[in-house]
């Protein structure tokens, strides 16, 4: 059971931000999860990156309690946070200069580049970047630290609707490649559906697991799959709770 989220609460004073969630996440599978603002669902997942304990329950992985950040579990957040001082290839290259700046695993970083669509760019400064540009690098970042799980926080939420888009439509096919264990969060229905194998829906503060349902839609996905019957099924329901 790689991920197990037990019964956690999260208490920031006096105010419940999560009640008594409970939640696993299998091995290489894509789990959204989905709820208004303020329900806590960056609370969660930063309990999950070991930034902040629970208040009561217990969160581990591969068994062993979280109880704080590791390089088995890389967040990727809204604003790519790059370092505007160094060029795109060793922006990418960072994380494993921190660990050991001798081994550089170049061939690695270049594969990224190759795979994020990035070839061309190795020198240019962040600032030179498009946003989505930006976005692919902080993915880069991240999964050149091989991870075991991949924690993203509204990583498409500061982008503008066509990149966006273009995001969902690269993270699917990039997703076919690595199949590796997602956590995304986001309060885009339609985003949910169509990039998760799983979906949660969390209820309004306090949040609580108020859906789960595996999501039924073969891959590869295509954005034309959000007219599915299913994909609308599945939407009405996840908007009911979300108005509710
Ligand atoms: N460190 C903190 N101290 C006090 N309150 C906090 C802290 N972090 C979050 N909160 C509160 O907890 C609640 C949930 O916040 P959180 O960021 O987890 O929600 P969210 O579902 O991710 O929202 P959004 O989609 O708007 O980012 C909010 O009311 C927020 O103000």
């Amino acid at each position: 059971m790689p991920i197990l989220v037990d019964r956690v609460c999260k208490d920031f004073g006096p105010l419940r931000v999560l009640d008594d969630v409970s939640l696993t996440i299998e091995d290489a599978t894509f789990v959204t999860i989905l709820g208004s603002s303020g329900c806590g669902k960056s609370t969660l997942l930063n309990m999950l990156a070991g930034l902040t304990p629970p208040s009561a329950g217990r969160l581990t992985l591969d068994g062993s309690n979280v109880t704080r950040p590791g390089p088995d579990r890389v967040v990727v957040f809204q604003q790519a946070g790059l370092y505007p001082w160094l060029s795109l290839r060793d922006n990418i290259a960072f994380g494993l200069r921190m660990k050991s700046a001798r081994s550089i695993d170049w061939a690695r970083v270049d594969e990224l580049i190759e795979v994020m669509g990035l070839k061309g760019f190795e020198n240019h400064r962040t600032y030179e970047l498009s946003g989505g540009m930006q976005q692919r690098v902080a993915i880069a970042r991240a999964l050149v630290m091989r991870p075991r799980v991949l924690l993203m926080d509204e990583p498409f939420g500061a982008l503008d609707a066509q990149t966006r888009h273009t995001m969902q439509q690269f993270l699917l096919g990039l997703w076919e490649r690595i199949r590796a264990t997602v956590v995304f969060i986001t309060h885009d229905i339609d985003e949910a559906i169509l990039l998760g194998d799983r979906l949660i829906v969390m209820s309004a503060r306090p949040g609580r697991v108020a859906l789960e349902r595996v999501v039924p839609l073969a891959r590869p996905r295509h954005w034309d799959m959000t007219l599915d019957p299913e994909f609308l099924d599945l939407k009405r329901q996840a908007m009911a709770i979300l108005a509710a």
